[in-house]
């Protein structure tokens, strides 16, 4: 079933998740929907000091946003905050260190900034692929730990904040590669088999679809989404998959195109009159599982899912 999976994603991917795929699809867009001013809207944006998570910022901070990123490296993230304010000449950019990977870390942050500040959305843009099988300082694999985990407990967090606010939004950058993936609840450790990067990272981004869903259908004053940027030049593809970022580099998306559906969802009127819960491609709902993949899974496996989570995140909640 993976060999069929994997072709069928392969034939779609080059046909919809490149730079020429966005340029057709953007035929479509209402330019206009993003004719907006979001001054006094508070954006929180992980990972946002490279690739599709910047980009997001840079257009949100354009538009007046309050924007806050979420970053591991200090200087790194200093050094992309100037450049956003020079940009937009927008001041209202505000830098927050934390390790997506360090659940504690998640936690705490989650905690202190819904006493002081508001967010009105939340992008879950920081993802890793690592290729070898690699603890945290907690002891968790760290593909799991960053994408699903660090994941689940900032939102879970932020949910009540969520909660006061007008027209909150979630958006999780998943990714179209989780097409290959059926959930798979019992190894979240990745402890059985050969661990194979690209795989663990796809499951992890089905696991952050299906967490939209569930989330959407539990919160219903929130609107949450899950979406795929396309397959767009960053350094996570540099680095992450060498050879493909080599084959593909002339085909691949700029990182503007592959945060367009990013701001889209957290900024458009348009993107709220979709329901909650939907996984997007360029400014459309799109299916989450390819035709004959046999990759749904049961609503047992997915509470099992949320219950081993929530376990996770029990076990680092300060
Ligand atoms: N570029 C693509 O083609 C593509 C395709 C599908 C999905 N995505 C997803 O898009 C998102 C952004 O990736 P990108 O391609 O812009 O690459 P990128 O490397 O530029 O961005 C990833 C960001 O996440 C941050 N990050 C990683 N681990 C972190 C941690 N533990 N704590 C805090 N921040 C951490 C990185 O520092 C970086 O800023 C990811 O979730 C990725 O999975 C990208």
């Amino acid at each position: 079933m993976s060999v069929y999976r994997n072709a069928v994603w392969l034939v779609k991917g080059l046909q919809e998740y490149t730079k020429s795929g966005y340029e057709a699809a953007a035929k479509h867009f209402v330019p206009a929907d993003l004719d907006v001013n979001l001054s006094g809207r508070s954006f929180m944006i992980t990972g946002a000091n490279s690739g599709i998570g910047k980009a997001t910022a840079q257009e949100i901070a354009n538009r007046g946003g309050i924007v806050h990123i979420v970053c591991r490296n200090k200087d790194r993230a200093e050094a992309a905050k100037d450049e956003i304010v020079e940009r937009s000449k927008n001041q209202n950019v505000h830098v927050h260190i934390v390790d997506m990977s360090i659940a504690r870390q998640v936690w705490e942050f989650a905690q202190s900034f819904s006493q002081t500040d508001a967010v009105h959305v939340l992008i879950n843009n920081a993802g890793c692929m690592v290729n070898q099988r690699e603890l945290t300082e907690e002891g968790l694999e760290k593909n799991f730990a960053t994408n699903t985990l660090g994941t689940y407990i900032l939102t879970t967090a932020l949910i009540p904040a969520l909660k006061k606010v007008q027209d909150p939004r979630v958006v999780t950058v998943s990714s179209g590669g989780m097409l290959t993936q059926k959930l798979n609840v019992d190894d979240l450790q990745c402890e059985k088999g050969t661990f194979e990067g690209t795989a663990v990272y796809a499951q992890n981004k089905r696991q952050q679809v299906i967490l939209t869903e569930r989330w959407a259908s539990q919160h219903k004053e929130i609107h949450f989404s899950s979406m795929h940027p396309g397959w767009a030049d960053t350094p996570a593809v540099q680095t992450s998959m060498p050879s493909f970022h080599a084959k593909m580099q002339s085909k691949l998306r700029t990182e503007a195109m592959g945060a367009d559906t990013v701001v889209w969802l957290a900024a458009a009127a348009a993107a709220v009159k979709q329901p909650s819960g939907l996984f997007f491609q360029d400014r459309k709902a799109v299916a989450t599982h390819l035709p004959l993949a046999s990759s749904r899974s049961t609503p047992q496996e997915e509470e099992k899912l949320l219950a081993a989570l929530e376990e996770f995140a029990l076990k680092f909640k300060p």
